[in-house]
């Protein structure tokens, strides 16, 4: 059963432990994501969110709670027709060394079945989505990219069946701050096109805080808060406090800067 009024993707007291039971990488999070949102996950390492996207997918099943998708619980879906449904996204794109870039981003439309035709297609409207020339980029294999298109090449795939959900797990960590900035802005926009449903992790609060609609934030495998970025800046949590001071203030010094720069 689906229904507009429900959340795409809902977590209800959701856990996961590990080393049997010694290590809790998520104690009882509830967290609701909205159809067409973009809700960026932050916290330090170990918090969880990694543990967090692969519980949505199914990679691994919670030990208590539950997960809904459009209104299903993930448990009742098969794990296979769910990954299918949800574009992955990872840190350094995830590709296939030994296949070329239209092989790459084929994959997933491969395995449906689609026509020689159609894949073809797709491929290279895919590779215009992500501003990438086709006739240039499709017969490269990964090793011939630069980063920032390899990763393009990474949002191509996860895109390639037409997911309602993309998840992203670090997606522009290892990018120069001027690529990771160029491609978070068109990642944005090809969001808001295609409607989609994203949850992003980042260790940036920064990158957070000028993507996203909402932020989660999480700590020791609790969701400690959440909210538009106005909402978390008048936050009173320590910790949320504490990981917006270092973005207020190089906004403040920046501004400060650039003020004097324009005066003299
Ligand atoms: N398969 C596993 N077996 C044992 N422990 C695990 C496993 N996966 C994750 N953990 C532990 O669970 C906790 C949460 O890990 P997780 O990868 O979700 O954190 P994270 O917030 O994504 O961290 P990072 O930002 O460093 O990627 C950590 O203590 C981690 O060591």
């Amino acid at each position: 059963m689906t229904s507009a009024a429900s959340p795409m993707i809902a977590y209800d007291s959701v856990a996961k432990s590990f080393g049997g039971g010694r290590i809790k990488a998520i104690d009882g999070v509830s967290l609701a994501v909205q159809r067409g949102e973009l809700l960026a996950i932050v916290g330090g390492s170990g918090s969880g969110k990694t543990t967090l996207l692969r519980l949505t997918n199914r990679l691994i099943d919670a030990d208590a709670g539950a997960i809904a998708i459009d209104g299903r619980d993930v448990r009742t879906v098969d794990p296979i027709a769910l990954r299918r449904g949800i574009g992955m996204v990872f840190q350094n794109g995830g590709l296939f060394p030994h296949l070329g870039v239209a092989d790459n981003i084929g994959i997933t439309p491969k395995l449906l079945n689609w026509s020689k035709r159609d894949v073809a297609a797709r491929i290279d409207e895919l590779l215009g989505l992500v501003r990438l020339d086709p006739a240039q980029h499709r017969d490269r294999f990964p090793h011939e990219l630069s980063g920032g298109q390899r990763q393009r090449v990474g949002v191509a795939r996860a895109l390639a069946a037409r997911p309602e959900i993309v998840l992203m797990d670090e997606p522009f960590g290892a990018l120069d701050p001027l690529t990771r900035d160029a491609l978070g802005e068109d990642f944005r926009a090809l969001h808001d096109r295609l409607n989609l449903t994203t949850v992003l992790i980042t260790h940036d609060i920064t990158e957070a805080l000028l993507l996203a609609d909402r932020i989660a934030v999480m700590h020791r495998g609790r969701l400690l808060a959440q909210g538009t970025p106005v909402e978390l800046s008048r936050s009173t949590e320590p910790y949320v406090a504490d990981l917006l001071r270092t973005p207020r203030r190089q906004a403040q010094r920046l501004g400060a800067l650039l003020t004097r720069g324009g005066a003299a």
